[in-house]
């Protein structure tokens, strides 16, 4: 198995006068390419952290996280940014699409600003599109649309650039029922095709869904899948 996220020991403590709050204490977390997990946990219990220091957007105290096997902490802020646009797509609760733009042109933005050709875009625009099945809503603005079709757009976003890793934070977070289980199924369809999905949530029963689910319970991370367990037991076997 390839690893994608490789962390080790990680502690993050946010200072804020004389108080310190230790949001993440020693964390050890391994990825692998085509995984789709989860990480739920209470609020303030240092989910969002974890997801911006695996989203190379917060640094960290110490230990070491190496994103397909780059050391983030050896990346100066331009570095980081130019990592973060080739090697990771973002999917958020609020959708974060630019209310004046199109459909095609929410999606064409992001991959002006990675250098690509003109043909190359309109093709990986269409593509992703297609894929949400939104193609033929492309001169439509976001406000034209429900929350489940908006989601979907910036799936398709995320997606355009063809991303090693897809960070999703409560991707369902404001919708309905039954536009979360479409906007699910799309990730799981996603998934299926070979991406890389950790997804933050609060919904026990959407993480118990993802192939690992990762738990943090104030800044301490548990990987409670079955899966895992096992493989700990094997290791533990062959030491
Ligand atoms: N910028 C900051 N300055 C100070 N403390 C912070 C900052 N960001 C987060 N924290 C603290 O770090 C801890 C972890 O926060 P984090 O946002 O990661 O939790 P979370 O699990 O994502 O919560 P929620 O589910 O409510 O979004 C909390 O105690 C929070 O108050």
């Amino acid at each position: 198995m390839e690893h994608l996220i490789e962390i080790k020991k990680i502690r993050k403590v946010f200072k804020t006068g004389t108080v310190a709050t230790n949001a993440l204490r020693d964390v050890d977390l391994t990825i692998n390419k085509g995984e789709f997990v989860s990480i739920k946990g209470p609020s303030g219990s240092g989910k969002s952290t974890l997801l911006n220091i695996i989203g190379l957007l917060e640094d960290y105290e110490s230990g070491s996280y190496k994103l397909d096997g780059v050391e983030a902490s050896s990346l100066n802020d331009d570095q980081a940014s130019e990592l973060r646009n080739e090697k990771i797509g973002f999917i958020f609760q609020n959708f974060n699409l630019i209310a004046e733009l199109s459909l095609y042109d929410n999606i064409e933005v992001p991959l002006i600003y990675r250098g690509m050709t003109s043909q190359e875009r309109k093709q990986r625009v269409e593509e992703s599109l297609r894929l949400v099945g939104l193609w033929g809503r492309k001169e439509h603005r976001p406000d034209q649309l429900s929350g489940g079709q908006r989601q979907r757009v910036a799936i398709a976003r995320a997606l355009a650039g063809k991303p090693s890793l897809i960070l999703a934070d409560e991707p369902t977070g404001n919708l309905d029922s039954e536009m979360a289980a479409s906007v699910m199924d799309l990730l799981y369809q996603i998934n299926e095709m070979g991406n890389t999905i950790v997804m933050v949530t609060h919904d026990d029963e959407l993480a118990s869904k993802t192939q690992r689910q990762i738990q943090v319970t104030d800044g301490v991370v548990k990987q409670c899948d079955t899966e895992t367990e096992l493989l700990k037991e094997q290791e533990a076997s062959y030491a």
